[in-house]
């Protein structure tokens, strides 16, 4: 076991002993009566504490990335009909308070229990962090490329994020950097755009919001009034699914407690006049499904002017077919800064080259980064496929899970995820579980949003051990204790089954996925092969039989094989001829090479997940 050192190291050089409740700076502060941007982490400080104009910097003071101060975007109508700032902040005196920067509303303690007093606990020790196997990480293979990539950190207290994210880091009991933070948030702190490919369950959530929290609260940013029609976000976090929206702001709001930064989600399928009222109490950062997204920018409840950071998680699947349109639509034609006025971030498990393409348009002097498969759905899970009828599916999914049941932890039985191809068949298998003593519950995109967030409660709660999904539930869920995945209908794209069966052996945790394969998975036998076989899995004999019969087909995009979960398409020697240019201005171009309307395929249009 290595020795701990960094939260030793954040607490030796912490501010001064303040208790984070209660500091010094308390809640009682006269809301200042100045007109000028005060930052979020100045705005609770005392009268003397002056605050510098609005300068348009970036969020990192090493770039010039947003031109020079006052260059002309945004101005002085935002800078009226301020109300007063109550709380927030970093650094020594200025976080105090419960109170979010954007007025007197009591900030909710998003952590379940004390947690957020850390004072009150001692130091956390690697042991008692929330199970990130570490020791599996120390050779984990890392590729990058682009110009001047900044060096990877090795412990939080290497980076400077501010003492209110630090605080909250260590309220998530996170101890070190998992590999994919390590590398990306120097990266985005240098204020580089930035395309990353980490394995499911890695930790790549934290990994862009720290740098947009960390970012927002060092500002200086344009003032912006609250109460208005329109309300102007710095951030932009887009997901693909609600309940994936949904988890992102549970997490950002958990980073970003009593740093003065807001943090507001929308989503479809929920009341929107809800999350209006949320958006006019102010926003920093907002986490949305492109759907909603566009629908309140064209109501212009929300413009995208003075968007800083962008950061699209499941990036490829934001960009394939389903997508692409919207995405184009919200971070091209709204308003939002071009690349290289604004940081732009985007997140994935899996990257295929043509989706890569397409992203470097949003892109400027962007590093690639993928981060090796330790940690990732490949090596902490154990992969099982067997042959299957269509007909015997029903009968030796019981038995699986009644095995599973006899193995149960604590008499309890552990959390079952069993992915089908469709609705009806979701609803289907859900009704047969059920009536044959099983209890399970099913999410899909023909359940109102009440019963899918229902469904996902009694899931993860444990109530209803069993959850039949549609790929609606494929990624970037974080559910604890999914022990098994079921690929009951294994689906035609190798990617989507990475996603799958990533829903379990997250956080270093181990986890098993057992897939049903028969004629009709053809198409993914050889990808499905190769990646068993990359992850030094058992592939049965068969399947290596139908690998060698079968052909590639038209849905498989492996990302980039070897060990990665992806490789940057800009090293191909046919995007080089496409007009990718030498190596110097190779990395730097914007150019798509154009023409690639082929990308990518889906199933699923963003109606059933947005
Ligand atoms: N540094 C850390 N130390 C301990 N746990 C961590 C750390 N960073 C993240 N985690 C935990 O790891 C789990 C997985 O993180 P996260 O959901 O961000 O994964 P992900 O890489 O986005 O996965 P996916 O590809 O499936 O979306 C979460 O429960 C998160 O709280």
């Amino acid at each position: 076991m290595r020795k701990s050192t960094s939260w030793a190291d954040i607490v030796e050089n912490a501010a001064p002993v303040e208790n984070p409740i209660s500091g010094p700076s308390g809640g009682n502060r006269a809301p200042s009566s100045r007109s000028s941007y005060v930052p979020p982490h100045l705005r609770n400080r005392g009268p003397t504490a002056e605050a510098p104009l609005p300068s348009y910097r970036g969020p990192s003071s090493g770039t010039d990335r947003f031109g020079p101060a006052g260059s002309g975007r945004g101005g002085s109508r935002f800078d009226s009909g301020r109300q007063g700032y109550g709380g927030g902040g970093r650094g020594g005196s200025g976080w105090g308070s419960r109170q979010g920067s954007w007025g007197s509303d009591r900030e909710v303690n998003p952590f379940d229990n004390d947690d957020a007093n850390v004072d009150a606990e001692p130091v956390v020790s690697e042991q008692e962090n929330s199970g990130i196997n570490f020791d599996a990480y120390e050779d984990i293979p890392v590729e990058t490329s682009g110009e001047n990539v900044p060096p990877p950190v090795n412990t939080f207290a290497d980076i400077d994020l501010g003492n209110a994210l630090d605080l909250n880091i260590r309220r998530c009991k996170y101890v070190k950097p998992t590999p994919v933070q390590r590398h990306t948030i120097p990266i985005s702190l240098a204020g580089r755009d930035l395309m990353a490919c980490a394995q499911t369950g890695s930790g790549k959530t934290a990994a862009f919001c720290f740098p947009i929290i960390s970012g927002i609260m060092n500002g200086p940013f344009p003032e912006r009034s609250r109460g208005t029609r329109t309300v102007f976000p710095l951030a932009l976090i887009l997901s693909p699914t609600r309940e994936l929206s949904m988890q992102i702001h549970e997490e950002a709001r958990k980073f970003s407690y009593q740093t003065g930064v807001r943090v507001v989600v929308a989503y479809g399928g929920a009341p929107i006049h809800q999350q209006l009222r949320e958006l006019e109490r102010g926003v920093d950062i907002l986490v949305a499904t492109p759907g909603r997204l566009v629908d309140l920018l064209e109501r212009a409840k929300v413009s995208l002017q003075l968007i800083r950071y962008l950061a699209l998680d499941e990036a490829d699947r934001m960009l394939d077919m389903g997508f692409e349109p919207q995405i184009r639509k919200i971070v091209e034609q709204m308003d939002m800064p071009p690349p290289g006025q604004r940081q732009t971030m985007l997140f994935s498990a899996t990257f295929p080259k043509e989706i890569q393409r397409l992203a470097s348009d949003f892109l400027s002097n962007y590093i690639f980064l993928a981060v090796g498969r330790v940690g990732s759905s490949t090596d902490l899970i154990v992969q099982r496929v067997e042959h299957v009828h269509e007909n015997d599916k029903r009968s030796h999914l019981m038995d699986l899970l009644h095995a599973q049941k006899a193995n149960g932890v604590d008499g309890k039985q552990s959390l079952t995820l069993v992915f089908v191809e469709t609705k009806k068949g979701a609803d289907a298998l859900e009704h047969w579980l059920y009536s044959n003593g099983f209890p399970a519950t099913t999410i899909h995109g023909d359940r109102t949003q009440q019963e899918r967030e229902q469904a996902l409660r009694s899931f993860k709660s444990g109530n209803t051990p069993i959850l039949v999904a549609t790929d609606v539930a494929a990624r970037g869920l974080d559910i604890p204790h999914v022990a098994h995945v079921v690929n009951f209908d294994l689906p035609n794209d190798i990617d989507d089954y990475v996603h799958r069966i990533g829903r379990t052996g997250r956080a270093g945790k181990t986890g098993l996925a057992t897939a049903f394969f028969n004629d009709n998975n053809m198409s993914i036998a050889r990808p499905l092969a190769e990646l068993m076989q990359e992850s030094n899995q058992e592939v049965p004999e068969w399947l290596q039989r139908y690998a060698s019969r079968a052909s590639y087909g038209g849905k498989s995009k492996r990302s980039g094989g070897g060990r990665f979960g992806g490789r940057d398409f800009r090293r191909d020697s046919s995007y080089s001829r496409a007009g990718g240019g030498g190596s110097s201005d190779y990395y730097g171009s914007n150019s798509s090479g154009g023409g690639y309307g082929n990308h990518g395929s889906s199933a699923y249009g963003p109606s059933a997940w947005d």
